[in-house]
C-alpha cells in the first residue's frame, strides 16, 4: 500500500503578535513590543503550503485557536462580560492579557507527538497533545488542540488520541519539535527518536544553567508508552545543555531528520557517537540504512544556527528518492550558512535541492518552516479517513486567502490587544473557518451552551 508523509501546517491566527513571551527563545525575546502584521503572517504560511502542494507533496492545514482566551482569563479571576474581562486584564495585568492573546498555536510542531501505525502496537496512528507546560501562553493550547486534532482525525479505527501529559514541569512535553521518525518508507516500521533537555527524576543527567529545558526524558518515555512503541523502535537522546543556553529551546532548532537521514549540528547532542550507533543498529534491524549529515561548528556556529534557523528546515522526500530542504530566507542572509548549503547540494548526497521561503513574521517569534508543520505519516487508507476539509487544494488555498484578507488586520501592537473588538473579529473569523475546514464546533465560544 502507498504511504505518505502529510505536512499539516498551522494557519496563523488573527492575533499574531510579538509578546516577548518565550524566555530562552532569542527571537521572541528580541522582537518583543514590535508591531506585527497578522495578515502577512498568515499569507506567508499559506504561500508555503501552496508551494509544497504544487510540488506534489501532501499538504494539510491545522486551524488556529480562539484568542484572546477569555476563558483562561476568567480562570485567573477576571470577571464580568467578555469585554470587561479583557479591559480589566489590560488595566491590572497586561502580561496576562498578552499571553492570552498569543497566536502561538501556529507552531504546530509543538501541537502533539505523532506515531504512525507502522510503529504502534495496535496499528493505529497515535497522537498525544503536548502540554507545553514550560510557558503559560502555550500551556493553554492543548484542550483546543485536542479538539481540533479529534475533528481532523476522527475515525477511531485508524486514529488514537491521548490527552496531554500531567501539567507539571516534570512532564514538560513540547511535542514533535523534539521527536523525529526515521524509516526506509513511511509505511514501514521505523525508529522514533526522542530528544529531551533534562531528566526530572534522575539527577545524573546534566541540565542547562541559563535557559529552561522544556522537554523531560520522563515525558518522552510516557509518550512512547502511550503510543505502544517497542523498545527496538525507540531511541532517546539528550540535547546538549550548552546549546539550550545559547537559544536552542527545541531540538528542531539544531537538527532535522527524515527517511534515513539525520541532518544535525556537531554540538546538538550529548554522547553523539553512542546515539548514532544506536540509531544505526535499530534502523538496520528494520531493514533501513542510516545516514548522518553532521554540520561542523567550524563551518556553522550554534549562533549561526539559532539566527538562521538552518536546521528548522523541512527535509522532504521526493518521488525520485532525492531530498529537498525547505529553509527560511534568513539562511540566505547568513554568509556561512548559505555557503554551507550551496556546497551541500553539490556533493551528490541525499539533499539535492534547497528552496527558500519568506516566513519573516513567524521567524521573528522563533518559528521557522519546521515549527509551522506537524508531520503525520499515513497510508492510503488512513489518508482517506482524514477529514477532507483540512487537506490543501487549490480552491481551499483561494478560499483561505480570501478569508484572511477579509478578517485579518495588517498591524497589531500591544495596545490593540486591549480592544474588545479584536475578540469579536477573531470569533467571527474562526466561526467561518470551522465551516470552511468542516471541523464542527471546536472553540470555547462555539461550545458554550
Ligand atoms: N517551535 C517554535 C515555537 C516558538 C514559540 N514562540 C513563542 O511562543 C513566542 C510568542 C511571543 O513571544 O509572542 C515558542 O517559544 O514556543
Amino acid at each position: 500500500m502507498k504511504s505518505f508523509e502529510v505536512n499539516f501546517d498551522g494557519l496563523v491566527g488573527p492575533t499574531h503578535n510579538y509578546g516577548g513571551l518565550s524566555f530562552g527563545n532569542v527571537a521572541s525575546q528580541s522582537n518583543s513590543q514590535q508591531a506585527s502584521n497578522p495578515r502577512e503572517a498568515a499569507r506567508q504560511g499559506l504561500a508555503k503550503m501552496k508551494a509544497l502542494m504544487e510540488m506534489g507533496f501532501q499538504q494539510g492545514v491545522l486551524a488556529p485557536q480562539e484568542r484572546p482566551d477569555v476563558a483562561a482569563l476568567r480562570r485567573l479571576g477576571f470577571g464580568g462580560t467578555d469585554a470587561q474581562v479583557i479591559q480589566r486584564a489590560a488595566k491590572e495585568a497586561m502580561p496576562l492579557l498578552v499571553a492570552s492573546c498569543s497566536a502561538s498555536s501556529m507552531w504546530v510542531a509543538n501541537a502533539a507527538t505523532v506515531s504512525p501505525s507502522a510503529d504502534t502496537a495496535d496499528a493505529r496512528v497515535h497522537f498525544t497533545a503536548a502540554n507545553l507546560n514550560c510557558k503559560y501562553h502555550r500551556s493553554i493550547e492543548h484542550p483546543t488542540t485536542s479538539r481540533v486534532l479529534g475533528a481532523m482525525f476522527a475515525n477511531p479505527q485508524h486514529f488514537a488520541h491521548h490527552a496531554a501529559l500531567p501539567a507539571v514541569a516534570q512532564f514538560g512535553d513540547e511535542g514533535a519539535a523534539n521527536h523525529t521518525r526515521f524509516c526506509r518508507a513511511y509505511g514501514e516500521a521505523g525508529v522514533e527518536f526522542f530528544v529531551f533537555g533534562r531528566s526530572a527524576f534522575d539527577a545524573r543527567y546534566p541540565a542547562p544553567q541559563k535557559y529552561p529545558a522544556r522537554q523531560t526524558l520522563e515525558a518522552s518515555q510516557a509518550v512512547a508508552r502511550l503510543h505502544g512503541l517497542s523498545d527496538d523502535g525507540v531511541v532517546y537522546a539528550q540535547q546538549n545543555p550548552a546549546v539550550i543556553d545559547q537559544g536552542v529551546f527545541h531540538n528542531d532548532v539544531i537538527a532535522v531528520g527524515n527517511g534515513e537521514v539525520l541532518f544535525y549540528h556537531e554540538d546538538a547532542f550529548l554522547d553523539t557517537e553512542a546515539m548514532l550507533a544506536e540509531l544505526q543498529a535499530k534502523l538496520t534491524r528494520c531493514g533501513a540504512s542510516f545516514k548522518a549529515i553532521c554540520v561542523p561548528r567550524a563551518q556553522v556556529t550554534v549562533e549561526d544556527a539559532v539566527r538562521s534557523y538552518l536546521f528548522n528546515s523541512q527535509l522532504l522526500s521526493r518521488e525520485d528518492g532525492s531530498m529537498l530542504l525547505i529553509v527560511p530566507e534568513e539562511c540566505r542572509n547568513n554568509e556561512r550558512v548559505w555557503a554551507y548549503l550551496s556546497a551541500l547540494t553539490g556533493q551528490g548526497g541525499p539533499v539535492a535541492e534547497v528552496k527558500v521561503f519568506d516566513l519573516k513574521q513567524s521567524m521573528q517569534n522563533g518559528g521557522g518552516p519546521a515549527c509551522l508543520r506537524l508531520r503525520v505519516a499515513l497510508n492510503e487508507t488512513e489518508l482517506a479517513a482524514v477529514n477532507p476539509g483540512v487537506i490543501m487544494t487549490a480552491p481551499l488555498y483561494d478560499t483561505l486567502t480570501q478569508w484572511v484578507d477579509k478578517h485579518y488586520r495588517d498591524s497589531l501592537s500591544e495596545r490593540d490587544l486591549a480592544d474588545p473588538q479584536l475578540l469579536l473579529e477573531c470569533r467571527t473569523a474562526l466561526d467561518e473557518l470551522t465551516q470552511i475546514l468542516k471541523l464542527g464546533s471546536v472553540y470555547p465560544f462555539q461550545l458554550q451552551p
